[in-house]
């Protein structure tokens, strides 16, 4: 049954301290306003330091949570981030190729912390299996190198990187983000399979960058379920892990959060970080 309300569903891992994952997607849905499910993959014991623990879920109830959401609540956009292991790759790509639903795949690999979150014989079934159904497939640049195997040095080789994740892996769009540059702009690159398009903000000099790009994938999750166009859905997504980063909220011993209603703060005045009410 078809809802009025745009509906997103995210199939990922969790984060207690609540920065990243499928945590961190929840709350970007319910910025952008749309109705936001989960399915959960993983269970992580990490923070702001580091991942201290991992329990991945038997594949079989991975697919049972999915056929508990799909045979009631049409969602009208997929969302993956975590998921570990081949085989639970296999049981997404056919339940998404079933129920023949848009598809966003934050292709996680490695956190920010150093952190493997996918194993590393997983990759291929990645490329097979999961990446041919994506609307937009969003890497980082890590994670561009690692499904290419090249290596990113430049903002050319960037876009080369979405050229090839399109024409090669047969992606519908990608974008490569560029918050892994060490210097110069952030600046993300789209290939919608015809033309590049560019986004770039200023680099913003914070350590609080955790769960960055669970939330930038969310955000173009949900500006694609309300009808948006992907070039629209990641302008959004990019306007809003800007705010999220430029009013994070200093929480945590380590690489903190972003701060998710950060876009509601905009022209608010902000000193050493945070934020003047
Ligand atoms: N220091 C920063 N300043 C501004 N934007 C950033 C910064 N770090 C990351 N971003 C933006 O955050 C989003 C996520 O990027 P990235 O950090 O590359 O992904 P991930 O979290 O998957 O590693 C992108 O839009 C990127 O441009
Ligand atoms: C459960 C879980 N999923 C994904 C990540 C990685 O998050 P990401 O948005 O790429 O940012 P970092 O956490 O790597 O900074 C995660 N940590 N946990």
């Amino acid at each position: 049954m078809k809802h009025s309300i745009p509906s997103v569903l995210t199939i990922a891992g969790t984060d207690p301290t609540g920065g990243a994952g499928i945590q961190a997607d929840l709350k970007a849905f319910q910025e952008r306003e749309v109705y936001g499910m989960s399915v959960v993959t993983s269970v992580i014991a990490q923070n702001t330091l580091g991942v201290q623990g991992v329990e991945h879920l038997p594949t079989q109830f991975i697919e049972q949570q999915m056929e508990s959401v799909l045979t009631d609540i049409s969602p009208d956009v997929i969302k993956t981030g975590m998921v570990a292991s081949a085989g639970m790759m296999e049981v997404i790509a056919e339940t998404i190729k079933r129920y023949s639903i848009r598809y966003v795949i934050d292709p996680v690999m490695i956190a920010k912390s150093g952190d493997h979150l996918m194993n590393a014989d997983a990759k291929q079934t990645m490329i097979d299996q999961l990446i041919p159904l994506a609307t937009v497939v969003t890497p980082n640049i890590p994670e561009a190198e690692v499904l290419l195997s090249e290596s990113i040095h430049s903002l050319a080789d960037a876009e080369d990187a979405a050229r090839r994740i399109v024409h090669e892996l047969g992606a519908n769009a990608a974008v490569v983000k560029g918050g892994h540059h060490v210097e110069g702009d952030a600046i993300d690159v789209l290939y919608d399979g015809s033309a590049i398009h560019r986004f770039p903000t200023a680099r913003i000099a914070t350590k609080h960058t955790h769960g960055t790009g669970c939330t930038y994938s969310a955000v173009i999750t949900a500006e694609l379920a309300k009808g948006y166009s992907i070039y629209d859905s990641v302008h959004t997504a990019k306007k809003f892990i800007t705010d999220a980063i430029r009013y994070s909220l200093q929480i945590g011993k380590g690489n903190g959060p972003t701060n998710h209603w950060g876009h509601r703060l905009q022209g608010i005045p902000e000193v050493n970080g945070r934020v003047l009410k």
